[in-house]
């Protein structure tokens, strides 16, 4: 059986573990991210001795993914104190010489879900997570996206909800989408967690506005075959139902594709993987390393 290897990369947590070609997790472990010699350390520890026939890492970035760059496997310009210019990649292709898979956690879940998941068979799909960040995963034509460096879409620009009057807490940008939208905005607008929020609160409805108005954008822009919605924020389920309407609204029937005008309730879905999509995700980076690998 093929084993592969899987890191999910995180700014909070790094979770590591072993998959096998059919998306299946059979083990896993998970630590704190903390200093990157250490954190990168415990990685290698755990893969040491199982027999993996490849890696995948699917990384918090920003990250260089440019195949020939001098930094190509490095996490480049991160504010996560001592790991901006570190090479992740590099210190793992040191320990085993295996086919390794790299590329952002959101392409990782993406090409997850478009693998074994809620886009498996599609050829498109667009990967959201909400959580400490916004961070938006884009598979198209049968591959992930890469370009001058990765798609960045949770630092676009949204227009403003006409009742919010929040500054917005990107340190880049103020209020771009997730300066607006992401876990730590939702409780500086509103002093308190999202989890403490009730479901009728009009904290969702505001959240449901950004997002809605992010995926209509991404669907005018990329045209996925489906949108996938995960991260911590998006366990509140009373937003499935607001975010397609508010896309639906932004979209006002100009795009008349029948998974949008008939059923958007299949369009707009939460993963196919459930809390594993990050993991499977980075699995699905090693496979396809492999395969790219054995021809
Ligand atoms: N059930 C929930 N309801 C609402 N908000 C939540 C919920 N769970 C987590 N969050 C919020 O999501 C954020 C954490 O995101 P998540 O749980 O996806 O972890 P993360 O891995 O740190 O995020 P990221 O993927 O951006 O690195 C926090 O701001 C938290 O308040
Ligand atoms: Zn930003």
């Amino acid at each position: 059986m093929t084993r592969i290897g899987a890191i999910e990369a995180g700014g909070t947590k790094f979770v590591c573990g072993i998959g096998s070609e059919r998306g299946e997790i059979e083990d896993r472990i998970s630590f704190p991210t903390e200093g990157p010699e250490r954190t990168i350390g415990q990685a290698i520890a755990y893969f040491k001795g199982k027999g993996v026939d490849a890696i995948g890492i699917g990384s918090f970035g920003p990250i260089d993914i440019r195949p020939g760059s001098p930094t190509y496997g490095y996490v480049t310009t991160t504010p996560k104190p001592g790991w901006s210019n570190v090479d992740l990649l590099g210190a793992l292709r040191r320990e085993f010489g295996v086919p390794m898979g790299w590329d952002t956690d959101v392409n990782a879940a993406a090409l997850g879900e478009a693998t074994w998941g809620a886009a498996r068979g599609l050829s498109s799909c667009l990967y959201y997570t909400v959580g400490t960040g916004i961070g938006i995963g884009v598979y198209a034509e049968g591959r992930l996206v890469h370009g001058l460096v990765h798609p960045e879409g949770g630092h676009t620009l949204p227009r403003r909800h006409p009742d919010d009057a929040f500054a917005g807490r990107c340190p880049y940008h103020g209020d771009c989408l997730e300066g607006m939208a992401a876990g730590p905005a939702i409780e500086a607008r509103w002093g308190a967690k999202g989890h403490g929020l009730p479901a009728e609160h009009p904290a969702w409805a505001i959240e449901a506005f950004y997002l809605g108005q992010s995926i209509a954008g991404a669907v005018l822009l990329n045209s996925p075959e489906k949108v996938i919605l995960g991260g911590g924020v998006m366990q509140q389920a009373q937003l499935f139902p607001l975010i397609r309407a508010e896309v639906k609204r932004n979209l006002n029937g100009y795009v008349s594709s029948r998974e949008i005008v008939e059923d958007i309730d299949g369009y707009i879905v939460p993963p196919g993987l459930g809390q594993q999509a990050g993991l499977c995700g980075a699995a699905a980076l090693g496979l396809a390393a492999l395969r790219g690998a054995v021809g």
